[in-house]
């Protein structure tokens, strides 16, 4: 490895880098004085290392950082759309790199969410000694009443007289399932076309990530009807917690999984702005395994287990005497989800995509709120030590949210979910100006963050040529860098010398501090990891990450931003 390390405008700092273990790393130099030489820099600092460290400097704005990019090779999206949203979609890979980069020299840890290390000093303007530790518990407890929220909600329903039928022409069959056998269950699993799934954007049949059997909902024809059970009114109240917003269920497929079965784990393909989760359907049939697993935010579930109808020495042909139970599992479409596989029985499913029923009727008076969320914010903002000059507070959403090119975030505010939606309406609640935005970051590259009202389409990446986004997205995309600052109002990363650090800014950009109350959530660039599972390929709407900003006044008129 060579590197002129005399090109920066500081030193080298003293963090040992081991070279003992294999693996590429990737030196990234932002500094203006290299940026000619960005791509030679690095070609010539690819190493064999196993293992992931990130090393920099900071001062005041300017930073140097090594930082691995793992092993895994990053393939480019194939749409630009994608790129920059890669590591918001559900990728897997994108996940691991962002552990990886949060497991080096802990001298890179943001200050942007609140942590031991967000104590804002011991002396305010008033010279009134602040207790850091009451100002931290209370921005906790709007963290804590923000993440007590399931993202799905699941139970057991009527299935009594269910029926089905499907097959085309002449050949139409019917499954009783009050008295349903093996042999119809596996008669319909051979009507069935092997279930492709979405990666990258194709479909592909691939039975080592799913095997199971699929029927579209033009091919049959089943006597439930989500409409007159209560499962809507549940979806309303559970995983919506708001009654009073339509819901459109539809109808999607039948999925048969016989033993050997499995679907891994995934994410529903967003289908429109409009589209928020998913609805499965047990049907009432004897199987074993086949859980399905929900996965979200580091926490498990396995739901809609059966049981084996049938002992393992009866005549597996011999009519049935039903007595399992009809189960509905209702989830947000961010949520990763996998059916384990089913080791005996027919496990058999319908599914529905979840709309908010146009237009979205969610209002800031029929939300139900969690009330305990409220008073937290209200005691947070009544705090005088609590950003005493106002500004803006950031909230990394909880949820992930279909857009597409050029997709305005104003849309995004519609059709909130869970927890997110309850912010938006305490702030609404409370007269406090509220916008969603797009958070892009560079952090391998420079610590520059711009804030996006609207996706952006990216510069053709054909000639392999790599642009600088962050001017790219201020100058054309009304972009806006933005600092950080500790609960006091105390800006901890600036954007000081961001003039000599970004090339081709046409103005001067627009900037806001902001105090992020949940950690930011980011969508990063170019070299993101993109590998998405979904059920569908898609052509249009992927899952991005998204921020809400909440402007504040200063301490005692809060709300004397106008709205
Ligand atoms: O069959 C199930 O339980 C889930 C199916 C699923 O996840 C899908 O079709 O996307
Ligand atoms: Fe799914």
């Amino acid at each position: 490895m060579k590197l002129n390390l005399k090109l920066m405008d500081h030193s080298f700092p003293a963090y040992p880098i081991d070279t003992t273990l294999g693996g590429p790393l990737l030196f990234l130099l932002p500094l203006r004085c290299v940026r000619g030489q960005r791509k030679q820099i690095k070609s010539h600092c690819v190493l064999e290392k196993t293992d992931c460290y990130r090393y920099q400097t900071l001062s005041g704005s300017t930073r140097t950082s090594i930082s691995h990019i793992g092993s895994q090779h990053r393939s480019k999206g194939s749409s630009h759309l994608e790129n920059i949203l890669g590591s918001a979609i559900m990728s897997t890979a994108g996940d691991k790199d962002d552990d990886d980069s949060k497991s080096v020299v802990s001298s890179h840890s943001s200050p942007s969410s609140p942590s031991a290390s967000d104590v804002p000093p011991s002396h305010h303007s008033s010279d009134k000694p602040v207790d850091p530790l009451l100002l931290m518990g209370k921005v906790k407890a709007v963290q804590d009443a923000i993440f007590n929220r399931s993202p799905f909600c699941h139970g057991d329903i009527d299935g009594d007289d269910l029926v089905l039928y499907y097959g085309k022409g002449d050949n139409i069959r019917r499954i009783d399932f009050d008295n349903h056998t093996i042999a119809q269950l596996e008669e319909l699993a051979n009507a069935c076309s092997a279930a492709k799934f979405g990666l990258n954007q194709q479909d592909v049949l691939d039975e080592t990530y799913r095997k199971a059997g699929k029927m579209d909902s033009d091919n049959f024809l089943i006597s439930y009807n989500p409409y007159e059970s209560r499962i809507i009114r549940i979806i309303q109240n559970e995983l919506l917690n708001d009654e009073d917003t339509d819901v459109y269920a539809e109808l999607y497929k039948l999925n048969v999984y016989g033993p050997g079965s499995f679907f891994k784990s995934h994410k529903d393909t967003p289908r429109g702005e409009k589209m928020f989760g998913s609805l499965v359907i047990i049907l009432p049939t004897a199987y074993e395994g086949g859980e399905l697993v929900l996965r979200d935010r580091g926490e498990e579930w396995k739901l809609g287990a059966s049981t084996p109808l049938i002992s393992p020495d009866s005549d597996s042909d011999s009519d049935s005497n039903n007595t399992q139970k009809m189960k509905y599992i209702a989830f947000y479409g961010d949520v990763d989800h996998e059916v384990l596989e089913v080791t005996s029985g027919y496990r058999v499913t319908i599914t529905y995509n979840l709309y908010y029923y146009t237009p979205i009727t969610r209002s800031t008076t029929s939300t139900k709120v969690s009330s305990v969320l409220e008073s937290a914010f209200e005691r947070l903002l009544d705090d005088p030590n609590f950003m005493p000059n106002g500004g803006h507070l950031g909230f990394g959403l909880t949820r992930s949210y279909p857009v597409k090119e050029r997709s305005s975030m104003k849309t995004i505010l519609e059709g909130l979910k869970g927890s997110d939606s309850s912010i938006a309406f305490v702030c609404r609640k409370l007269s406090l100006p509220i916008s969603a935005q797009l958070l892009y970051s560079e952090d391998d590259f420079s610590s520059y963050n711009v804030l996006l009202d609207s996706t952006p389409t990216l510069p053709d990446q054909d000639d392999g040529t790599e642009y600088d986004l962050i001017p790219y997205f201020i100058n054309d995309w009304d972009g806006m860098l933005m600092e950080e600052c500790d609960s006091s109002g105390h800006v901890t990363k600036s954007i000081e010398g961001y003039e000599y650090m970004i090339d081709g800014l046409e103005g001067e950009p627009e900037c806001v501090q902001v105090f992020w109350v949940t950690e930011k959530t980011k969508n990063t660039g170019y070299e993101t990891s993109y590998l998405y599972y979904g059920n569908e390929s898609s052509v249009e709407y992927i899952y991005a990450s998204v921020c809400l900003l909440v402007e504040i006044g200063p301490a005692g008129s809060r709300s004397s931003v106008e709205a």
